[in-house]
């Protein structure tokens, strides 16, 4: 499996109950599944809110408090509470974790953003688990990043990262909110953020939690702006974060069109299938590919590399050796090989075959993860 870059963002709401108070149990089983992403070779930041939440029970308020001066003082408490849990959780799982608390001037202005981004790198590189969480208590009213799922939009494209999962305590976005709507109903994948999601996702959140599935929705439009493909949604269990990330998580992927709303075959293709080998294309060829209805045919080829038999999975490479997609072969290696670069009538007289398609449409996945790929 490639090894990928995923900033997990978790809610208030899937670390605390309505009363206030961190779940040792809840923050355990994110521990747990952290640690199967990274113990797969994944590379992990974390946004975690869950402060005001954690501390706001300790010093007396009966629900999350609504003043600047009320959240400030709970977050006070709760985030050493929240960190404190999480190192407990991950030295379990060998992990060390790092605690790093940004206010909004950190990233606003330009040396303070790479010297974050640099930290960040350096962390990462030394196998540790950065927990990332806006300074509340500091933050100042009128420039804060507003909520977290923006803060970890702007982190992931700050670490360049491939994924980002907003855990919460919904199963995903739906065309109303399903609290309050019984008929609502949920988005499985979205090309992009429009604007009928915004008007579909209110700011109507958890009694913990801040800003709703409208700060998601806008947080993954950020996301994708600066490369980044967003699962939102919720699960369960060691695994659900890895099941996430191969394309079965509960909940809604956003950005990722092409490679999920397809059959289940060609899904299997893009995110569970090992490439037997691979096939590089020429710049003509790449771009037929990239449209619809287009199959690869041996004229577009430039090399092949791998001893795939028929009907196999390939990764299909550009020139500059970046992935492209995958598909299915209809022919072996060797053949593939004796007729690169030929045109059709050539090819299926060398390879006896009756079709000069190498790979077919109907057998081929367009990976858009160019841009998110570091
Ligand atoms: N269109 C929608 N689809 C799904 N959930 C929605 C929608 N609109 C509003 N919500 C609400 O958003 C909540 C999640 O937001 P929030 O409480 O801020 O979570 P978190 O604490 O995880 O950030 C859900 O519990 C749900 O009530
Ligand atoms: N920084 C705040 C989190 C604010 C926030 O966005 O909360 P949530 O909607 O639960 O992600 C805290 O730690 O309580």
């Amino acid at each position: 499996m490639k090894k990928r870059r995923i900033v997990v963002k978790i809610g208030s709401s899937s670390l605390t109950d309505t009363c206030g108070g961190l779940s040792d149990a809840m923050v355990r089983e994110h521990a747990a599944a952290i640690a199967s992403l990274m113990q797969a070779g994944h590379e992990v930041v974390l946004v975690s809110s869950g402060a005001v939440a954690a501390g706001f029970r300790n010093l007396g308020y009966t629900s999350r408090p609504g003043s600047t001066a009320g959240k400030q003082a709970a977050a006070a408490v709760g985030q050493g509470l929240l960190v404190q849990a999480y190192t407990e959780a991950f030295r379990s799982h060998g992990i060390v974790v790092a605690q790093l608390l940004l206010t909004r001037q950190d990233l606003m202005r330009k040396e303070r953003f790479h010297n974050t981004g640099r930290m960040l790198e350096e962390l990462l590189h030394r196998g540790a688990l950065p927990i990332v969480n806006e300074n509340d208590s500091v933050s100042v009213e009128g420039i804060t990043f507003g909520d977290n799922d923006m803060l970890s939009a702007l982190v992931a494209g700050l670490v360049h990262a491939d994924f980002l999962s907003i855990l919460t305590d919904v199963d995903g976005l739906y065309d109303g909110n399903p609290n309050s709507d019984p008929e609502a109903k949920k988005y499985a994948f979205i090309p992009e953020v429009h604007d009928g999601l915004l008007k579909q996702a209110t700011g109507t959140g958890s009694a913990v939690g801040t800003g709703g599935m409208r700060s998601k929705v806008l947080a993954a439009r950020t996301a994708g702006s600066l490369g980044v493909h967003v699962f939102i949604g919720t699960g369960e269990g060691a695994e659900k974060l890895i099941d996430i990330v191969e394309g079965r998580g509960n909940g809604t992927y956003i950005g990722i069109s092409s490679l999920m709303s397809g059959k289940d075959s060609k899904r299997w293709m893009a995110l569970c299938s090992v490439p037997a080998g691979s096939i590089t294309v020429d710049s003509g060829a790449a771009r037929a590919l990239a449209g619809k209805g287009t199959s690869l045919l041996p004229v577009g080829i430039t090399s092949v590399t791998g001893t795939f038999k028929q009907g196999e999975v390939v990764d299909v490479l550009d020139e500059q050796g970046e992935l492209i997609g995958r598909g299915m072969v209809n022919y072996p290696a060797e053949t593939v090989r004796e007729i690169i670069g030929k045109p059709g009538d050539d090819a299926m007289k060398i390879s006896g075959g009756t079709t000069p398609e190498v790979i077919h449409c109907n057998r081929w996945i367009h990976l858009k993860i160019k841009e998110a790929v570091r």
